[in-house]
């Protein structure tokens, strides 16, 4: 149970999101002129290096992380600042490794760290294994470890990837859209769950539990994201049916009297999947629990045209580290297979950078430099369409990076910021 004490703690959260709801808000050109307006450039000395705990996990995970990294050492020299990574084992390969997919030597890594990068986990290989044992277990231990109650998936459409998507243009444009997801309760964490015998048949079970507390904690978190974007909050539930979600319109219509300039609605989720579907530009910001969250957030990624495109941040206490990660999973279908879509783990990245260390500057240029190499047509295998550029997950990067090295050029002859 979440104490009043530790709702506390969102003072903090909310002092980092107004950057990172702005860049995703604005036009880029506004960006800029907004933090320069504020004068708020943070560029970290040198002799202040932050601990990034990097976790590759599984599938397609070493693959996409590598290409981060490299985009993340190149920024961090154009913007002077230092990143130490320190890679442990976690997911599958932790499994196989030491047999636990979140082993201890992690947890203390991902704790004394100042950030956490992740790419993904899982995969066949581990589906049969008993579930404290798989790479999903370890995934919900590192979110309830740190504490990460405010999972943030923006899906925000990029003009020119439009042909990506299966639906039309003119549902798309302009679609920008933040998915709060509470990310440390529901039916992933309520007991009693498992599975046992009843008159000699078995049956399953998991409670979709929220407390009071829980709710006005995310809720907070989603009106102050909803504040600092178009004012507008659609918290989706099933109230109609079920008792949890009744207590948790409850709290959300309560909580509402102190955000009286945030217009809220509230949507029953099936509806709600359908109305992303139908006219999601009718959207700004959602919040839901953590079970309709991680569903609509998937089918939000269809929007800007595909999981390879969405990333996330992860935040909680801020005094713990956050974690930074892409929506989609290990993708076993492709990995290893130099095919995957790195943009995502990059964007996480970028986050990163603007969240957890307010490097507002090489934030948005790493964000810019995936906007300008999808302009060139550059295109990974599940983004792809005619007369764009196949290319693989390293060639992706070394765009990304090509593009990096022209912002920053382009810098120094504008002696400031970069058109
Ligand atoms: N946060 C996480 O680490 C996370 C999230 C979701 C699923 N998973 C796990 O991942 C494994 C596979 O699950 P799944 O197949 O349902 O979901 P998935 O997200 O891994 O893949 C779904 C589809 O999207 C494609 N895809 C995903 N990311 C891509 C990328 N970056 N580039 C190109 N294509 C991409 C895949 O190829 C696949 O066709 C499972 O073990 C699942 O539990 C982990
Ligand atoms: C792998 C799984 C535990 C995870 C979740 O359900 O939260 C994933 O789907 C996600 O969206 O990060
Ligand atoms: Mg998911």
């Amino acid at each position: 149970m979440f104490s009043v004490e530790s709702l506390s703690g969102f003072d903090g959260l909310a002092r980092q999101l107004p950057r990172w709801t702005y860049s995703h808000r604005s036009h880029e050109r506004t960006e800029w002129k907004g933090i320069n307006q504020k004068n708020s450039y943070s560029v970290m000395s040198a002799s202040s290096t932050k601990r990034v705990a990097v976790l590759e996990g599984d599938g397609i995970g070493p693959e996409i992380m590598s290409v981060t990294l490299t985009v993340l050492e190149e920024v961090s020299r154009y913007y002077d600042f230092l990143l130490k990574f320190e890679k442990a084992p976690f997911g599958g390969a932790a499994i196989d490794e030491v047999g636990d997919p979140f082993p201890p030597e992690t947890q203390k890594l991902c704790l004394e760290s100042d950030s956490v990068l992740l790419a993904c986990i899982g995969g066949y290989k581990w589906d049969n294994l008993p579930r404290k044992q798989r790479p999903e277990t370890g995934l919900l231990g590192l979110r309830k470890t740190l504490q990460l109650f405010a999972n943030l998936r923006p899906a925000k459409v990029f003009d020119r990837l439009m042909d990506a998507s299966s639906l039309k243009p003119e549902v798309l444009k302009g679609v920008d859209l933040v998915v709060v997801r509470e990310l440390t309760g529901d039916v992933y964490f309520g007991e009693p769950k498992g599975i046992s015998f009843q008159n000699s048949k078995r049956i399953g079970y998991n409670n979709m539990i929220y407390s009071e507390d829980e709710v006005e904690r995310i809720g907070r978190v989603a009106f102050e994201v909803a504040r600092l974007r178009n004012r507008r909050l659609c918290s989706v539930d099933k109230s109609n049916v079920l008792d949890v979600s009744q207590l948790w319109r409850e709290v959300i219509v309560s909580l509402s009297k102190e955000y009286p300039d945030v217009e809220l609605s509230h949507m029953y989720v099936d509806n709600a999947a359908m109305q992303l579907i139908r006219n999601p530009r009718q959207f700004d910001t959602i919040v839901t629990g953590n079970l309709f969250g991680d569903i609509l957030s998937d089918e939000a990624s269809m929007l800007v045209g595909s999981l390879g495109m969405l990333p996330s941040a992860s935040l909680g206490n801020p005094n713990s580290p956050g974690v930074f990660e892409p929506v989609h999973g290990s993708a076993p279908d492709i990995a290893g297979q130099d095919k995957a879509n790195p943009l995502a783990c990059i964007l996480s990245a970028a986050m990163m950078l603007k969240y957890q260390f307010q490097l507002n500057e090489a934030s948005i240029a790493m964000e810019r430099a995936v906007h300008r190499v999808l302009e060139k047509g550059y295109r990974t295998s599940d983004i792809m369409s005619s007369g764009k550029t196949l290319v693989g997950c390293k060639e992706m990067g070394e765009k990304v990076l090509e593009q990096l090295q022209l912002i920053q050029s382009s810098k120094f002859q504008t002696a400031g910021i970069p058109k």
